[in-house]
């Protein structure tokens, strides 16, 4: 598919001598949802800030729609849209003002129609003559994502589009965003929620300490990087794991009555493996009284591929 973005050796030292990108290459492609999944101080907010020109790169280049980001920043950031973390200004405006506004930042012609659609989508149409000092914390986000939309962006980054917003909220905002990626748009985000990763992304890029350090579709990630873990509680304790089942990785808790498996891929080996652990097991005459059985979840994998324990791949 074709790239719509193309970072290169992307770097970022602040004045201070803190280096907070240690040159990144990503691509991202046409029509995708991409998420950005960091713990915090990663680089993710610097990474945008940088393709949305709000941070100055020290070294590397970015292409967005096949130009240079440096060379034609004016007419490039306006087919870019960003809902940063924080709602800066516009506190004292009505929301339907501040919403059309954003049309006029970017040299476009008031749209009424396109803004009343926005924010009824966005179930803002109600408030839309009430300051935004006013609203609740989600309906303020919602207000962040309908003044990105209204200027029509054919990038749209969303900076933890969701971070406070109540479990039903959320679900509406993933649709809302999956409907302008329905409509063309592509959409990076980035989030602490990695159920909002699973839920949305086709792919998914992890960076730690300013390094993306895996980028892969989300299914293959969990296909290559899922694990299974089962542990079986067996009703007599057994002294060692017995020979027959010495292929599998199981290893024998302290109190002797817990056999515990972690082994497989995502891609349903775990399952068998334990499937076959309690036939033998049924064999061998030892009996079990429970199986807990657990598949890894992208949030298992981030937290692994975090702190080191798994390699990662590059861009
Ligand atoms: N203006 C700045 N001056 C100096 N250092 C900065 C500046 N902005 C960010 N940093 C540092 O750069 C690193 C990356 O910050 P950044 O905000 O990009 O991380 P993040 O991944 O977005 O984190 P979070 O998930 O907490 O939002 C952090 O260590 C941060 O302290």
């Amino acid at each position: 598919m074709q790239p719509i973005l193309e970072i290169r050796g992307l770097t970022k030292t602040y004045k201070g001598g803190f280096t907070a990108l240690k040159g990144v290459d990503l691509t991202i492609r046409k029509g995708e949802i991409f998420a950005l999944l960091g713990p915090n101080g990663a680089g993710k907010t610097t990474l945008i800030g940088a393709v949305c020109g709000l941070v100055r790169p020290s070294g590397g280049t970015i292409r967005v729609f096949g130009e240079d980001m440096q060379a034609n920043w004016r007419s490039l950031r306006a087919r870019i849209g960003l809902v940063p973390q924080e709602l800066a200004t516009d506190m004292f405006e009505p929301v339907l003002r501040a919403v059309s506004h954003s049309r006029g930042l970017f040299g476009l012609r008031p749209d009424p129609g396109r803004i009343e659609g926005i924010l009824k989508s966005l179930s803002l149409w109600e408030k839309r003559d009430e300051q935004i000092r006013a609203l609740s914390g989600g309906m303020k986000r919602r207000v962040l994502i309908a003044k990105a939309m209204a200027h029509e962006p054919q990038l749209l980054f969303l900076d933890e589009p969701t971070a406070g917003v109540d479990v039903e909220l959320r679900r509406d905002m993933w649709k809302q965003i999956a409907d302008m990626r329905d409509r063309g748009t592509t959409v990076i985000l980035t989030t602490h929620y990695i159920e909002e990763a699973e839920e949305m992304a086709d792919r998914v890029g992890i960076i730690r300490q300013g390094e993306i350090v895996m980028v892969d579709e989300k299914e293959a990630m969990m296909r290559r990087l899922g694990r299974t873990e089962a542990h079986i509680t067996l009703r007599e304790p057994l002294l060692v794991v017995p020979e027959s089942l010495s292929r599998f990785p199981l290893t024998l808790g302290s109190e002797r009555t817990v056999l515990t498996y972690r082994g497989g891929d995502g891609s349903g080996q775990g399952k068998a493996d334990v499937a076959e652990i309690t036939k033998a097991l049924t064999l061998a005459g030892i009996d079990y009284i429970a199986i807990d059985q657990h598949e890894s979840s992208l949030e298992d994998i981030f937290v692994d591929l975090v702190e080191g324990r798994v390699a990662g791949a590059g861009a």
